[in-house]
């Protein structure tokens, strides 16, 4: 790459400053013009997050990166960067351990080599906001000449951060977007919601858009697929958020007790209730009632569920008196709740009620790269728990998850880490050496076929885990039809992870017209609509 001048740098980043770019865009296109300019290995933009540093844009750090969290606490490079203003320079004899040992791109498992670290901190607003750090693999690269360069392109960081804020912000104001006021920096604004791919950037801005409508929402998706977490992201983000929001595990509720913890009861409303007591709608009146695994609802409390969605009343058992309450509703279920109704495990009149708008939640294998982020954060949290030096993937073992099919999703993708940390620390590995996962240790059942039916359709079961995938020997005789749709749902999925989700680019890989593609994956219960 062109080596420039600090001339033709500072033009470019003003010109990407005044054009019309994603905040996010813009802020990669200058991570990547630090590092062009620095001729350095990597280059990272942090945003402090309470106690620790979530990088934003980064360039020259492996695929994972993006997910993680560096604790200031635990990286005191980062701490020092943090505790002044100026450039902090480390030289390749310090001793400090680096937050990015094992993390440079293509220095798969291998310790950094000795190098150059300099880093400065930002202030946005006359805040602090985060941090830059360069890592140089050749020693001298960060002489003091670049250390005083660093100190004005600061200021440019600053600039583009504040802009995007700013423009956030605007877009608000506007009226065109309904997310209330949150880190309009350009940083990716989803709180411990991680994802890039195309299905959950329109997720998160369908989410945005629904917040604060009083309608009950009904979210869709496998197990493990981050429903729960969803949930929270919709209170989060609707007017109700200084509002109570009250998680209801429907599967947990027995049936005898289901009506008095919904809606409360008297006291002496049946033995055993010494007092009165107010249920979960109560508890709820004025924020959010999560009705998590909706679809185990039993048949009688489904038409007293029905009747306070119709009143927007309660009585509580062994009290004539109706109270009203002012409740959100927000439902979830894994299960097929259209197929409960025909087989009358769930009431008609209550799914429609509750359906009004629904949104599915993509599989996990169907977010592309965000594997590899999701990856991040469950190797950072391991590596922080297990007091390790430095956890990675081996490059075998990124292939790997990218190309599993994830019927447990981001549960299971987040045990399936744990789990192969934990194997390497079993099979010797040492604290302080930097621990690359081999595909191996992940134990994931290869040519395991997808779940059918997509997002759209959610699977009819729990807590689906991988079933052994039978060796083509043993594998029993299936009728062909079934043989090939079943390689041919593998191949979509497959090229879907791939293209993070891209249709168009999956049936260009595939060597598929796009419409074709897109017919077969209906036919094959990949895609509904
Ligand atoms: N996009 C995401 N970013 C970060 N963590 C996630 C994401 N999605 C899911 N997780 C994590 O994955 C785990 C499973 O998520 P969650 O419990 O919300 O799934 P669920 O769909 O409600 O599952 P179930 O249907 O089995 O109840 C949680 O630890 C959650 O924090």
């Amino acid at each position: 790459m062109v080596i420039q001048t600090m001339n033709t740098l500072l033009q470019s980043l003003l010109d990407d400053l005044i054009g019309e770019l994603p905040a996010a865009v813009r802020l990669q296109r200058l991570v990547d013009a630090l590092q062009a300019h620095f001729r350095c290995g990597a280059v990272a933009l942090l945003k402090l997050e309470q106690d620790h540093l979530r990088p934003v844009a980064v360039a020259g750090l492996v695929g994972d990166a993006l997910g993680r969290r560096f604790a200031a606490g635990e990286h005191p490079r980062l701490a020092a960067i943090l505790a002044r203003r100026g450039t902090t320079c480390f030289h390749h004899d310090s001793l400090l351990p680096d937050p990015y040992d094992g993390l440079i791109e293509g220095h798969a498992g291998e310790p950094l080599a000795v190098h150059d670290c300099m880093g400065i901190a930002l202030q946005v607003d006359g805040e602090a906001w985060g941090a830059l750090t360069l890592d140089a693999l050749q020693i001298g690269t960060f002489d003091a000449a670049a250390q005083t360069a660093l100190e004005h392109l600061a200021r440019v960081v600053e600039v583009a951060v504040r802009v995007g804020r700013l423009e956030g912000e605007a877009r608000a104001l506007r009226g065109t977007t309904a997310a209330p006021a949150g880190p309009a920096d350009g940083a990716h604004d989803s709180a411990e919601i991680l994802g890039q791919s195309p299905l959950v950037t329109e997720l998160l801005h369908e989410l945005a858009v629904v917040a604060d409508a009083e309608l009950p929402v009904l979210l869709l998706g496998e197990t493990g697929v981050g429903k729960e977490l969803f949930a929270h992201r919709l209170h989060q983000l609707s007017r109700h958020r200084d509002k109570p929001l009250v998680h209801v595990n429907c599967a947990a509720l027995p049936e005898s007790l289901a009506e008095s913890e919904l809606f409360g009861h008297a006291r002496g409303a049946f033995s055993g209730a010494t007092s009165a007591r107010p249920g979960r709608f109560e508890a709820a009146n004025g924020g959010t009632l999560f009705l998590d695994e909706v679809g185990e609802l039993p048949l009688v409390v489904q038409a007293k569920l029905l009747r306070t969605l119709q009143s927007g009343e309660i009585q509580r058992l062994g009290e004539d008196r109706p109270r009203r309450v002012r409740v959100r509703i927000i439902a979830a279920t894994n299960r097929n709740l259209r197929e409960q109704v025909r087989s009358g495990l769930f009431r008609a009149d209550l799914y429609h009620r509750l359906s009004v708008y629904p949104v599915p939640i993509p599989p996990l294998r169907e977010r592309g790269r965000d594997i590899l982020l999701l990856a991040g954060r469950f190797l950072e949290l391991n590596r922080a728990r297990l007091g390790l030096r430095s956890l990675r993937l081996s490059p075998q073992a990124e292939q790997a998850l990218l190309a599993y099919p994830w019927p447990g999703n981001v549960r299971e993708l987040e045990h399936v880490i744990s789990r192969a940390a934990l194997k390497a620390l079993s099979r010797g590995a040492r604290r302080t050496d930097i621990v690359s996962l081999q595909a191996e240790w992940m134990d994931l059942e290869p040519g395991l076929a997808a779940p059918q039916g997509g997002h759209h359709a959610a699977p009819d079961h729990h807590g689906a885990g991988p079933s052994p995938a039978p060796s083509p020997l043993t594998a029993p005789i299936v009728p062909l039809r079934q043989g090939v749709a079943a390689c041919q749902r593998q191949a979509i999925t497959a090229a879907l992870a791939a293209s993070g989700g891209n249709w168009a680019e999956a049936a260009r890989s595939l060597q598929l017209d796009a419409s074709n593609l897109h017919k077969l994956a209906r036919r094959l219960g990949l895609k509904t609509a």
